[in-house]
């Protein structure tokens, strides 16, 4: 990713941004500094200057300058309907809208925020189509959606644009900001993560509760989709998260989660996310991410695993409604086989005789591995890895 510096360079950048949150209310750890990781084309980052204990407060965010579409300006210039419009069409593009305005205004409180946000991005999205080539196999390609977001801001943006022209000006406010600013969006906003730190802070739980505790939070708060400077500057790196953002007593404020040692970078978590998703929202992967998967297209898993074309269609009706055949089948780090594709590639492999006694019986196979399924299943991953246009071999 490459940042809007052309006239001010990284620590002036820096400077003005810092200056500018904390006159409008922001705190700022002495603890913490900005750090520049583009030799690890990860962008501006944010390091530990001084050791730093669990809990320990990294900033505070003051919500006036949480930008989103209740605080732009722009509520005040264009009709609800508007904004009505494009919320239903999708919950993110009243945000987009707002940014392609305020990233524009002259005098927009947000301005040395978007001095310091990058304009230029490594996600799949801005990648040629020789650079594409190399995603074949890991269904990235697909979920791009370049053609699909050009024909939402040629049918729904561009109309409010062109007829609110003493706002927008379509020279300025055209595609290529629209995916700027969508791009910042997927990106950098925060959508529902806030969670409560003292039900953190004060006690020792197990999984199990923090579930349930994210999914209470998750009923209290109300899902809004904003972009807030300073909590954006973080990266991720799977594993390694060591901050995150709570609400605390109507505060926002980044928190330390673990222990953090002078000179360590800091990271928020961005999720749970693969590498395809990695890739696709934030354009970076990495190399040990225990949340990876790969993905089998269900039509490619009956295709590859039937024996009989005269009972194939049967199976998958059977299997389709007993919720065993889906459109997707999921492998994990955990390398352990979806007892349903067991069943799959059970059912699928039966002759005409077996099928027939599933059909009286209904009772479908027992997940269990033999000797031909194994086979099978070797044989459709070997399949799969051939799909791939590289390997990590090849790349060394
Ligand atoms: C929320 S921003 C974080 C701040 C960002 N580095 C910057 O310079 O503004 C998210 C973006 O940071 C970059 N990023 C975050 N973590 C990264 C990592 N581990 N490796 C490479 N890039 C990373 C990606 O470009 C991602 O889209």
């Amino acid at each position: 990713m490459s940042h809007n510096d052309n006239t001010l360079n990284f620590e002036e950048i820096n400077k003005q941004f810092i200056h500018w949150f904390c006159s409008n209310g922001g705190t700022i750890s002495p603890k913490i500094s900005f750090k520049d990781y583009s030799s690890e084309n990860a962008g501006r980052g944010v390091v530990s200057v001084d050791d730093i204990e669990p809990f320990e407060v990294l900033f505070n965010i003051p919500h006036s300058i949480v930008l989103s579409e209740k605080t732009s300006s722009l509520k005040d210039l264009i009709s609800s309907s508007e904004f009505e419009m494009l919320s239903k069409i999708n919950s993110w593009f009243p945000l987009i809208l707002c940014m392609m305005y305020e990233s524009q205004k002259e005098n927009s409180l947000w301005k040395p925020y978007f001095d310091i946000l990058p304009r230029e991005f490594d996600t799949p999205m801005f990648w040629n189509e020789d650079d594409l080539s190399e995603l074949e196999g890991t269904g990235v390609i697909d979920k791009i959606g370049k053609a699909d977001a050009e024909k939402q801001f040629n049918d729904h943006f561009l109309p409010i644009i062109q007829s609110n022209s003493s706002i927008f000006d379509s020279n300025i406010h055209n595609l290529e900001l629209f995916h700027c600013m969508g791009s910042l969006v997927m990106a950098n906003a925060f959508q529902d993560k806030i969670r409560n730190k003292n039900i953190e802070e004060n006690q020792d739980k197990n999984e199990e509760d923090e579930e349930d505790e994210e999914n209470e939070d998750e009923e209290d708060e109300k899902e809004e989709i904003t972009m807030m400077p300073m909590a954006d500057m973080l990266n991720h790196k799977t594993g390694f998260n060591n901050a995150r953002l709570f609400r605390d007593k109507g505060l926002l404020e980044m928190a330390a989660i673990k222990k953090i040692k002078k000179g360590e970078q800091i990271y928020n978590t961005y999720g749970e996310l693969c590498s395809a998703d990695l890739l696709r929202k934030y354009g970076f992967v990495d190399e040990n991410n225990m949340y990876d998967i790969v993905e089998l297209n269900g039509q490619f898993v009956v295709d590859t695993l039937s024996i009989d074309e005269d009972t194939k269609n049967k199976k998958i009706e059977m299997l389709l409604e007993e919720d065993i055949l889906d459109d997707i089948f999921v492998l994990d780090t955990t390398c352990e086989i979806p007892p349903e594709l067991i069943i799959t590639a059970k059912v699928m492999r039966m002759d005409k005789a077996q099928f027939k006694k599933l059909q009286k019986s209904e009772k479908f196979p027992e997940p269990k591995m033999n000797l031909d399924i194994k086979q099978s299943l070797i044989q459709l991953f070997e399949k799969r890895l051939a799909m791939y246009k590289t390997s990590i071999k090849v790349k060394g």
